[in-house]
């Protein structure tokens, strides 16, 4: 049974024939990489976050202060990762999180194309943003049998909103992840001392481009006044949702609705009454918000909160460790957001499948050390607070 920690080998063995990774395989380095690599304003936007970034360096460095105490004498010889998530049969518990941009994160800007491909070839489900370069049935298209989800921008206009989810399910998309946080963008310093948002520079909106209900939105067909059809988008992108539109977001799909956005656990508890099928708690990377308080630490609250209902994770992961903390601290699915971005940058597809071998490598190693077959073992552990 291949094992995810067998990347390992599969790089000493290259090295053995004088051939080295041509990407760096931990975090710190493909950082400094894609610094160097990936135009200024890209950079600042993707790297970028709220405020003083407080809240996006809190994200990854809390992770230093939960530990995993490793336990001996156990059989560990092979490790299953898998895991039932919405009726999807998962390889591993790893997902890529929605990135707007990542179409912008290849040259060919067909990065989100390259996305489709990592997951097709790496059983990594992608979650697609609304905010694409190539239409979401095109992107569902290059995923091979890797399921997808889709993330929904609700949009103010409601015939939109049930436009772009029921063209979601028509794509096979397997779930539905709402974000709740960014129906207004936060105060992003890098972005605004360059003026420089790629949405109203026309990127990234192929799926409202592509929209019937969107092209019936327009006084003028986008190649005559693109410039009104980026304010119309604009004018239309960010809806202020609360628990009074859970009835009607249900009646959009039958897919399972994934709340996304939710840290506190009285929302959880109410989005479980509500019906959601999935709570997913994360402050967007600290890039909304800077609040201050980092996402996994708020995280065994939510999962209590949530009950059965499955609880996906993102914020701060940078590390196959870190993926272990998460999952110890509840966590039914973690996504991996910036990381897999660099990867695109430096190397396509296959640059951000190495990210995410390297990060699968390094949870599967961790668990065959510390003596955890399975990611319930894991999670009956927990991981332990330091002070
Ligand atoms: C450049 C960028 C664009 C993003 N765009 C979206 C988006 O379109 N939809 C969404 O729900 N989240 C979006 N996010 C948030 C991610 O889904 C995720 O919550 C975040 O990246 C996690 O933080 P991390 O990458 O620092 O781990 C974006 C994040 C980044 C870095
Ligand atoms: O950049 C983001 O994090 C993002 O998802 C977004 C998308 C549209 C408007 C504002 C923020």
């Amino acid at each position: 049974m291949p094992q995810f920690g067998d990347y390992q080998h599969a790089i000493y063995g290259a090295g053995l024939q004088g051939v080295l990774p041509t990407i760096p395989v931990d975090f710190a380095s493909l950082e400094k990489r894609a610094e160097a690599a990936m135009a200024p304003s890209l950079l600042s936007y993707v790297q970028g976050g709220c405020g003083d970034e407080h809240t996006q360096r809190a994200n990854a460095e809390a992770f230093r202060h939960w530990g995993i105490v490793p336990r001996m004498m156990v059989d560990c010889a092979t490790r299953d990762l898998s895991v039932d998530l919405f009726g999807m049969k998962l390889p591993s518990p790893l997902f890529m999180a929605p990135v707007g941009v990542t179409g912008m994160c290849t040259q060919d800007g067909h990065g989100d194309i390259a996305a489709a491909r990592a997951a097709a070839l790496t059983g990594v489900p992608l979650t697609v943003s609304t905010l694409t370069n190539d239409p979401l049935e095109d992107v569902a298209a290059a995923m091979g049998d890797t399921p997808g989800m889709f993330q929904l921008y609700t949009p103010k206009d409601p015939e939109l909103a049930a436009s772009l989810v029921g063209r979601a399910e028509a794509a096979g998309y397997k779930a539905i992840a709402v974000t709740l946080d960014t129906w207004v963008t936060g105060w992003r310093p890098r972005d605004l001392n360059t003026a420089n948002f790629p949405q109203l520079r026309g990127h990234v909106l192929s799926n409202y481009w592509s929209d019937p209900r969107f092209q019936q939105m327009l006084a003028k067909p986008l190649a005559e006044d693109p410039r009104a059809a980026v304010m119309t988008w604009a004018a239309t992108f960010g809806r202020v949702l609360t628990w009074a539109d859970m009835k009607w977001l249900r009646s959009l799909t039958k897919l399972p609705i994934v709340l996304k956005g939710i840290c506190h656990p009285d929302d959880a508890r109410r989005a479980v009454d509500e019906g959601a099928d999935g709570i997913y708690c994360s402050n967007h990377g600290g890039r909304q918000a800077n609040g201050g308080i980092a996402a996994i630490d708020l995280l065994p609250d939510v999962v209590e909160a949530a009950g059965a209902v499955p609880v996906l994770f993102d914020s701060g992961i940078r590390s196959g460790s870190d993926v272990a903390k998460a999952l110890a601290l509840g966590a039914t699915a973690v996504g991996v957001g910036r990381p897999y971005c660099y990867g695109l940058a430096l190397g396509g597809a296959e640059g951000a499948a190495h990210v995410l071998r390297s990060i699968l490598a390094e949870a599967d190693l961790l668990m065959a050390v510390d003596g955890f077959p399975d990611i319930a073992a894991l999670r009956a552990a927990g991981a332990r607070r330091l002070p």
